[in-house]
């Protein structure tokens, strides 16, 4: 008979407390949660679901960037598959090494080269890939064994891990672009032959990449494709907006095809939103040209005009036509030119949403829709309490990172995560039961709108517009249901077995899918 004082449930009980007894010392409370996944899984999972708004900032963004900044440093044990330009013509006999080949069916790939906010870590990235994969398994119920963090080796152009004697990838520098798309095209090939059943999420690659492989794979490759930063963080930030844009215009009487959305930063995160908060206006009948014209971008050098030398590819669609003044360069020059009803921030300027311009925002709105998007916390444009002060509480927010809700005279205020981590395990989940062929732009969007559509009326009277964490499981199954219907819509499922089901019949397939640690927590 087990001794009463090795029960499940006191084991459960004491792993907490060492893990609480860390206090303030995050990076502390990763290395140790990371020990903990390894040697007991199961207790690893059961704690990260039972206490999800605490356990999730611990293995994920933000703790997971300084785990990134310190991954040569901490570094215990592989946790996943290295692949480096060395491998190349060898690819496939590299991902073989990998033990769970027929169990496989989820992989998150990074090549490091923008990790969050923080820029080129080079293989210090795989903490993200292995953060990401632990949302899906706990936030949609991926089994453990079929997911696969990858990290690409292409060398590193960051000078602290080229000197760094510790550290763990390869001391060169990037490789150009022609020797990065041959080792690329050679990697998903691999892939495709090693584990036929995977769907591939690729991670924080810089921008230019980011778009160039999502373009180059995601019609052409033969397991489907999604890029988390472009497509997932859309989902997440329309997902919001639709809420959002709600509360807005009850309290400003405006119509929602009057809102204005102004975005600071133009990389693959702002375009990536910017392209799939157009359907919130298409959805409401507007023509692709009048959505796209209710959209604003400014880079690092001001508003983005179609006059401007130079134009990067990515930057084009969204240069604006009609402006043609001197260039408009402050924020809040801008922002008295454009009129925005909402600002996103996606540029990782750490407090650039100052309080004149938070301010500007709240003189111009009744309810101010202000998205600082920034990972980590460390790089958000604004905090959330800095957002309720300087509106007088009248702020809708979300914030790639999460803070703590806020007391101001006496009411407490609950910050929204706009975060993708709401919908990519919905998104992977369902795309995958489906065994669809291509992750399509229809299914992104309908898993956004099924994350919109998941508020509960207490959240919605409480005036959040997204779900609570504690939910994620749940949201994830709705979102993963609606995926298959979509995918099967479309026609890029291969599972015959759901063909027929209706929607309620799906819900409950997902939740029969579904894993959950053994461990009894309460
Ligand atoms: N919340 C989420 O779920 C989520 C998802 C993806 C990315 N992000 C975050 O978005 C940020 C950007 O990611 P990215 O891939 O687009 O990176 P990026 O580096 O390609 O883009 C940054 C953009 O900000 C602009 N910028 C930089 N300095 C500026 C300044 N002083 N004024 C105005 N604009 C400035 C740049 O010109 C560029 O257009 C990162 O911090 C990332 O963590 C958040
Ligand atoms: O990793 C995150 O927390 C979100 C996003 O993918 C990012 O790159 O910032
Ligand atoms: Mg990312």
């Amino acid at each position: 008979m087990t001794p009463p004082a090795l029960a499940q449930n006191n084991q459960y009980k004491r792993t907490l407390l060492q893990l609480r007894s860390k206090g303030e010392r995050n990076l502390e409370k990763y290395i140790f949660l990371s020990s903990l996944k390894q040697y007991d899984e199961d207790m690893f999972y059961a704690i990260l679901m039972a206490n999800m708004p605490e356990i999730c900032p611990l293995i994920y963004t933000p703790t997971v960037g300084e785990a990134c900044l310190e991954f040569s440093h901490i570094f215990r044990k592989p946790e996943g598959l290295y692949v480096s330009i060395e491998d190349k013509g060898n690819i496939k006999n590299i991902l073989k090494i990998w033990p769970k080949k027929a169990e496989t069916r989820i992989t998150v790939v990074t090549d490091g080269s923008r990790i969050l906010g923080l820029g080129d870590l080079g293989v210090n990235g795989m903490p993200i890939s292995i953060g990401k994969l632990s949302l899906y398994i706990a936030g949609a119920g991926f089994k453990p064994e079929s997911t696969l963090p990858i990290c690409l080796d292409l060398g590193t152009n960051n000078p602290k891990n080229l000197e760094d004697p510790l550290y763990l990838g390869l001391r060169q520098k990037r490789v150009g672009d022609a020797e990065m798309d041959a080792f690329m095209d050679e990697f998903m090939d691999a892939m495709a032959e090693v584990f036929p059943k995977i769907l591939v999420q690729f991670e924080d690659f810089s921008t230019e990449h980011a778009f160039h492989y999502l373009d180059r794979y995601r019609h052409t490759a033969k397991v489907p494709v999604f890029n988390d930063d472009i497509q997932g963080t859309g989902a997440v930030v329309l997902s919001g907006f639709v809420n959002a844009a709600k509360l807005s215009s009850d309290a400003s009487g405006r119509a929602l095809t009057d809102h204005k959305v102004l975005f600071l930063g133009a990389g693959s995160a702002g375009v990536g939103v910017a392209k799939q908060v157009m359907s919130f206006f298409t959805l409401q009948g507007m023509s692709e040209a009048d959505a796209r014209n209710r959209i604003y971008f400014i880079d690092s050098q001001g508003l983005i005009t179609a006059d401007r030398p130079k134009l990067q590819e990515h930057k084009k669609y969204f240069a604006r036509t009609d402006y043609s003044g001197p260039p408009l360069k402050g924020l809040s020059e801008i922002i008295d030119y454009v009129k925005p009803t909402a600002l996103f921030g996606l540029s990782t300027m750490k407090g650039a949403f100052t309080q004149e311009v938070v301010e500007k925002m709240a003189v111009l709105n009744p309810r101010p829709i202000i998205f600082p998007l920034s990972n980590p916390v460390s790089l958000s444009e604004c905090e959330f309490k800095e957002a309720i002060e300087w509106t007088d509480g009248k702020v809708i927010f979300a914030s790639g990172s999460p803070f703590l809700p806020y007391t101001y005279k006496g009411k407490e205020y609950y910050p929204g995560q706009g975060n993708n981590m709401y919908v990519f395990p919905g998104i992977g989940f369902g795309g995958v039961l489906a065994k669809c062929t291509h992750v399509t732009n229809s299914m992104v969007e309908n898993g956004s709108l099924a994350l919109a559509d998941s508020l509960t009326q207490e959240e919605r009277d409480l005036g959040m517009i997204y779900p609570r964490l504690t939910r994620v499981r749940e949201v994830s199954t709705q979102i993963a249901a609606r995926v298959i219907h979509i995918a099967q819509e479309e026609k890029v499922d291969r599972n015959n077995v759901l063909r027929n089901m209706d929607d309620h019949a799906l819900l409950e397939y997902v939740q029969k899918r579904s894993w959950y640690p053994s461990v009894k927590t309460t």
